[in-house]
């Protein structure tokens, strides 16, 4: 508390701001990984939005959509109120066709031999809404992959291994595809599923500086 001399010459220390409470609208693992490697450490709230049923023209605006869709969930249920909450969704574009999780082994098998030795563009959608002011803002986040060559009998072990059936686009950038990946242009937080300067940005636009969630 100021005491009255701090009160009359204006010098009464300034209060930081409450810290507030960040939601993460996903299950993602691995955007929960991101922000805790960042220093923020989320509440977790899935929306359980059903992606099929949501349609865009374009994988951008997919991906936006979708994102949009997760963060307003969330945001709407009781456990949310007052807190920040952060949606997002990834889609890989190749020559403009989004490519979410492939559906089976066969699709993913498919998808490598298509891609190998091609770019994609990873898209992530990425919504914010703060529940305490109503403020709310999308923005999506592209990073272009260099996909290396790998022969058929890698694609055949990779596919084995169940991990492309779970992520957007059937690779990734941080898991047992790294290999098959030359490299990529933009960040690399847009590949695995949240970036965190265009998190910054949406944070800023809403008036909160991204060390005010630091969690110590
Ligand atoms: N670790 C890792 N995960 C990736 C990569 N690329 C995509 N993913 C994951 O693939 C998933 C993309 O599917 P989404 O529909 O956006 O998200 P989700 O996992 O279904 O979770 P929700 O946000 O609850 O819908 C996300 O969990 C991403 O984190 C990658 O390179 N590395």
């Amino acid at each position: 508390m100021e005491n009255d001399s701090e009160r009359q010459n204006g010098t009464a220390p300034t209060q930081s701001p409450p810290p507030r409470r960040l939601v993460l609208a996903s299950q993602s693992p691995a955007r929960l990984g991101l922000l805790r490697q960042a220093g923020i450490v989320p509440d977790v709230i899935v929306s359980g939005v059903d992606e099929e049923a949501l349609r865009a023209d374009g994988p951008e605006a997919l991906a936006r959509v979708l994102a949009e869709a997760k963060a307003d969930a969330v945001a709407a249920r009781p456990e949310a109120a007052g807190a920040l909450v952060v949606g997002c969704d990834s889609v890989l574009d190749i020559d403009g066709v989004a490519l979410g999780k492939p559906a089976d082994a066969e699709e993913a098998t498919a998808r490598w031999k298509a891609m190998r030795g091609r770019d994609g563009v990873l898209r992530t959608g990425h919504c914010l809404v703060d529940t305490a002011t109503g403020h709310r803002a999308s923005a999506v986040a592209s990073t272009t992959v260099h996909f290396g060559e790998p022969s058929d009998a890698e694609i055949a072990a990779y596919v084995a291994s169940g991990e492309p059936l779970h992520v957007a686009g059937a690779f990734t950038l941080d898991g047992r595809s790294a290999p098959f990946v030359d490299g990529i242009t933009g960040d690399p937080g847009t590949v695995i599923g949240l970036s965190l300067p265009l998190l910054r940005r949406l944070l800023a636009d809403a008036g909160i500086a991204v060390t005010d969630l630091w969690a110590d």
